[in-house]
């Protein structure tokens, strides 16, 4: 089936480059992709090596569509990363000599966010307008909170870590204590959805100890408080719409009739519900292009099993399946060392790989005596190849197997004066807790009824204690509305009596919608301007209350003067610059006092106030990349563990990641540092489970193939660990290459 919609109108000129560019994006492409390209006729998978062009392959897909006239908004497009969403779009803008406007690009969790807020849809899974998205830092202190006088149960894990110590524990030392696992009871609960377990399930079969722990202790106390107070993790983001698509059959039909192509990258990484979820869409549209490598499943210990790639016979009749085995990338070293370490895993569909590039260098691997000769003589040979050999630094990686590898190689850096780039490094950032606050200001600004953001501001203004926060927080669940319409209250109320006012209320918060989003999609022509925030949004639509209905708000709370001025100061500023472009919000936020709070705040006044600043300061610089507000709090609430260093630092800079985050990318020269046994292969997973080794093998793997010219495999004999010294034996996949 193709569209029928024809494309817009373009001048003479324009219409010769178009169709020069898709000449181009078609002549620089092999039989096998272009056939990928232009076969619609039933369920493809596109069964590609490493390097054979995937990822080129079904951007061009896209693109290729879009140059013929199909509209973006009929296009899903699934990628694995935001950034790669984005090169998705400028591909098919550089075709099409216009901007790409109100198309589907995107990741699960942004797709299904996008979703979420249209028509409300959130109100069928009990969340309200402007429902703030936990990052795992904040679902841990989540579960922290609740959990706080729950003595039993924080005991109930405490014997079970110590359990598990005196088990796996090889080097024990003294002075160990237990603590309450958060962090990996958070990991746990991303797995219960990420395997499509909601939480008023029954207990499911096949839990392991702590898992059973966490299902029936931990996980449904805390859905009900994230329901209770407006809040979503990124799992379930995707869960609600699965949620919602089965049950609301007539909103999954509206996404089945709008999507006419899907398309969708790293297949082989799909967990189960996000198999669900696609499934789901694609019901039986025969024009659904899928690509994956068996070989690069790296995400098992998140529910990627790899059914989804293994068996797409089975998932969807008449599927076609197309080879992509010609690599562009490596050189035949770097290919032949590759294929002789995956060969080794039995879990594989097989693969015939093979490249016209030259030799190349032959591998390096290398033994040293300990980790710090190590980094040091890394550090060294990266610095060589950048000042004598005029190596540009982005052309450099260091692969760790974890992030903490990763930072071990800071100092050196730092000290050679070597510019680096540390993708976990961004995600610390927006931890830095002046960053997280002046967030949180701005947030409220975008979202006013984001109770969440409220609740960590109010505290901080001066003359506010956890009191009277307290008191606002219960004050709203009274009257059954938001804490900024308390605050409203009470910052407009000038005598500030007790009595009760009369305001027009957010009530249901029902947002005025001109159109319905659903219909606009069903008849894109509806679609009128850019500045409809419902298009290319993930958080919902403008909310202002439009109905008539006015409610009478009890407010039986009593500001001093300090306290009164503060919050209207606040509130009167976050009304004059609601609207504003990023560039103002240095503005706002001095205009606020926010630099003030920080001086008096005891969090933070032990910090050097510069470095406070300059940290604010950078964060602003960002947003200053994002042309409104809300685009910017959309970007920082989802996408914020992709980072968003600018493109000048980044070309400048070694980059040194984990091999996980390093999936997709390709640099001329790949460091793989530590390779010994227990490091790489890793022996336990985060979880403590036995690591699976044909997992492990396909990590490694991943981490040799991004290399184009050389790779530099090392290990070292022994290391330090809590003034015990260990010796190491070199990793099993060396014998393996
Ligand atoms: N037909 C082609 N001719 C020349 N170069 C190509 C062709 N197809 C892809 N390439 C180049 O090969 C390299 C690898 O492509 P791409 O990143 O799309 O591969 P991939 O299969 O997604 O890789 P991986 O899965 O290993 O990350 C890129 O530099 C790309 O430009």
């Amino acid at each position: 089936m193709e569209s029928s919609v024809s494309s817009p109108k373009a001048s003479p000129n324009i219409k010769r480059i178009k169709s020069q560019k898709i000449n181009d994006l078609l002549k620089n492409l092999n039989k096998e992709q272009r056939e990928a390209i232009n076969y619609n006729s039933s369920p493809l998978l596109i069964l590609a090596g490493v390097g054979t062009g995937k990822t080129q392959t079904l951007m061009s897909k896209y693109a290729h569509l879009i140059s013929k006239g199909v509209q973006p908004q009929k296009i899903l497009a699934v990628t694995f990363t935001n950034k790669a969403a984005r090169e998705m779009e400028k591909r098919a803008e550089s075709i099409t000599q216009s901007a790409l406007r109100f198309n589907w690009i995107g990741t699960f969790h942004s797709l299904s966010a996008r979703m979420l807020g249209f028509d409300q849809v959130y109100e069928s899974v009990e969340l309200k307008v402007d429902y703030h998205i936990l990052n795992q830092d904040k679902q841990r202190k989540q579960i922290r909170k609740i959990l706080k006088d729950q003595k039993g149960t924080k005991d109930l894990f405490l014997a079970f870590e110590q359990k598990m110590f005196s088990l796996n524990q090889k080097h024990q030392y003294r002075g160990f204590k237990p603590s309450v696992p958060y962090a990996k009871m958070v990991s746990c609960i991303d797995k219960f959805k990420n395997r499509l377990l909601f939480h008023d399930d029954d207990e499911p079969k096949g839990l392991n100890e702590f898992e059973r722990l966490v299902f029936l202790n931990v996980y449904t106390e805390y859905q009900e408080s994230l329901i209770s107070e407006n809040l979503v993790d990124y799992g379930d983001l995707i869960l609600y719409m699965v949620r919602i698509f089965r049950q609301k059959p007539e909103i999954l039909q509206k996404y089945r009739e709008q999507f006419e192509y899907i398309l969708v990258d790293e297949v082989q990484d799909l967990n189960l519900l996000q198999q669900e979820w696609l499934k789901l869409i694609i019901g039986d549209n025969k024009q659904f292009t899928c690509v994956g490598d068996d070989d690069q499943m790296i995400y098992g210990f998140r529910g990627a099993g790899g059914d989804f790639i293994l068996n797409f016979e089975q998932h969807f009749q008449n599927a076609h399946i197309i080879r992509l085995e010609q690599n562009y990338r490596s050189t035949k070293v770097i290919l032949t060392h590759a294929n002789n370490l995956i060969s080794k895993n039995k879990k594989r569909k097989g693969k015939n790989l093979w490249t016209e590039n030259n030799e190349g260098e032959p591998a390096y691997i290398n033994e040293f005596q300990d980790v710090q000769t190590e980094i040091d003589q890394i550090c060294r040979q990266i610095k060589v190849l950048i000042q004598k050999q005029n190596v540009p630094p982005n052309q450099i990686a260091i692969l760790t197997r974890t992030n903490q590898e990763g930072r071990e190689f800071e100092k050196q850096l730092v000290m050679d004066n070597t510019p680096y780039d540390l993708s976990s490094n961004k995600k610390q950032f927006l931890k830095i807790k002046e960053v997280e606050l002046a967030l949180y200001y701005i947030t409220v600004l975008e979202k006013q009824y984001d109770d969440f953001a409220w609740k960590h501001i109010l505290d901080k203004i001066p003359g506010f204690g956890k009191d009277t926060c307290k008191k606002i927080d219960e004050c709203a669940k009274e009257n059954k509305t938001s804490m900024f319409d308390i605050l409203n209250n009470l910052a407009q109320n000038e005598q500030n009596q007790s009595t009760p006012t009369i305001k027009k209320a957010s009530g249901k918060r029902k947002p005025a919608m001109p159109i319905s989003a659903l219909e606009k999609w069903a008849n894109p022509k509806l679609i009128v301007s850019k500045d409809d925030s419902t298009e290319g949004s993930i958080s919902s639509p403008k909310k202002e209350p439009q109905d008539n209905v006015r409610k009478i708000l009890k407010v039986d709370i009593k500001l001093n003067k300090k306290q009164k001025e503060n919050l209207s100061r606040l509130m009167k500023q976050r009304e004059i610059f609601k609207n504003t472009q990023t560039k103002m919000l240095v503005k706002y936020l001095t205009n606020i006092g926010f630099y003030e709070h920080l001086a008096k705040n005891s969090n933070i006044k032990e910090k050097d106030p510069v470095k406070c600043q300059k940290n604010v300061q950078s964060l602003l610089e960002i947003a200053e990349a994002f042309d409104d507000i809300k685009q910017f709090v959309d970007h920082i609430a989802l996408f914020s563990q992709e980072g968003s260093g600018s493109e000048e630092s980044e070309s400048k800079s070694i980059k040194l990641m984990t091999i996980h985050s390093s999936k997709g990318l390709e640099f001329d020269h790949v460091f793989l540092p530590f390779w010994v046994q227990g490091k790489m292969p890793v022996e336990f997973q985060r979880d403590r489970q036995a690591a699976d080794i044909e997992e492990e093998r396909r990590c490694a793997f991943v981490g040799i193939t991004r290399a184009r010219k050389s790779i530099h495999i090392s290990h070292h004999q022994m290391s330090d660990n809590n003034y015990q010294t260990i010796q190491h034996r070199q990793s099993v996949f060396l014998k393996e290459i």
